[in-house]
């Protein structure tokens, strides 16, 4: 169980966190918020890197502030951006983070090693230096470090950022796997990562927990506001009274889904909305 308790960061001025309470328990939890919400400093103070300026986090009932290297023994992290040493090879950087873990045992290592490098597809790469790998596979070796030495909770700040959609189909498999045992928290943009995985969400804008809840709660944020129907292409030159959710030309027609609160065109219907709907109509349109 993770508890977030009155976090705030400030950064000179800048309030990039302004008490903040949440509850994590076993499974995917998924962060969502747009750029600047503060998602990658609340996970980085999680992660021990930074303090906050008040309030705690407890980890395994561990607190960040007054026991932070207990902190870092039962947790793994996947950084933003992972720059790691170009020379080394993924599994020189796995056994690295093995030994930092505390696996002592060299053969515990291996183990855990070719686990993950076959986990996240890299076992052909295993020997390479990471400066001859993809940015795709350079994001892979970060999420395989970020399980080794089964940690009680993992932080993955935008985990599937540079992966194809075959790869991004195996983590989505992966962390629901690791999720029946540990905690995982999730940062993404991409809304469809989190419908697949998560069932917890939390949604973060300017530093404030904007909303708490289920993907289903999320979802419900647009219920009756998602339009669908044909236009002429021209409709959009006039168009300003709600969020234009997709477009699909069909000659000189086009369908459309709108996002909006009363019927934006003769013969649009109301239709199912998605997570990322829900997410729009919460932030209130495009925010
Ligand atoms: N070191 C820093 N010094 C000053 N301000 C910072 C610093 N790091 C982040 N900020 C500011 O704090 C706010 C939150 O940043 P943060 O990186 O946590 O957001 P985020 O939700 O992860 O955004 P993104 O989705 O774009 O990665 C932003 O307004 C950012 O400009």
């Amino acid at each position: 169980m993770i508890e977030i308790k009155n976090l705030s960061k400030l950064y000179k001025h800048h309030k990039a966190l302004q008490s903040v309470n949440l509850e994590i328990s076993n499974g995917i939890y998924g962060l969502l918020g747009p750029n600047g919400a503060g998602k990658s400093t609340l996970m980085r103070i999680m992660a021990t890197l930074m303090k906050p300026t008040a309030g705690d986090i407890f980890i395994d009932s561990y607190s960040i502030n007054s026991d932070p290297e207990k902190v870092r023994s039962v947790i793994g992290y996947l950084p933003q951006h992972f720059h790691v040493y170009p020379q080394l090879t993924p599994v020189e950087i796995l056994d690295f983070v093995g030994v930092m873990k505390g696996i002592h045992n060299k053969a515990e290592r291996r183990d855990q090693i070719d686990y993950w490098l076959n986990e996240v597809n890299l076992k052909k790469k295993a020997k390479e230096k990471l400066k001859t790998l993809s940015h795709g596979m350079k994001q892979r070796v970060g999420i395989a470090q970020a399980f080794m030495g089964s940690p009680k909770l993992v932080i993955l700040d935008e985990p599937t950022v540079g992966l194809d959609p075959e790869e991004r189909l195996r983590f989505r498999n992966m962390i629901s796997k690791e999720g029946l045992t540990k905690s995982i928290l999730l940062s993404t943009h991409v809304v469809t990562d989190i419908e697949s995985s998560c069932y917890d969400i939390a949604v973060l804008q300017n530093g404030k927990l904007l909303l708490d809840s289920t993907i289903e709660d999320l979802k419900e944020k647009a219920c009756n506001k998602v339009w669908e129907g044909m236009v002429a292409s021209t409709f959009l030159e006039s168009f300003s009274d709600g969020t234009l959710l997709s477009t699909e030309y069909k000659g000189s027609h086009m369908n459309v889904r709108i996002l909006a609160d009363e019927k934006p065109f003769y013969g649009a219907s109301l239709v199912e909305p998605t997570l990322e709907d829900g997410y729009l109509a919460l932030l209130g349109g495009t925010n």
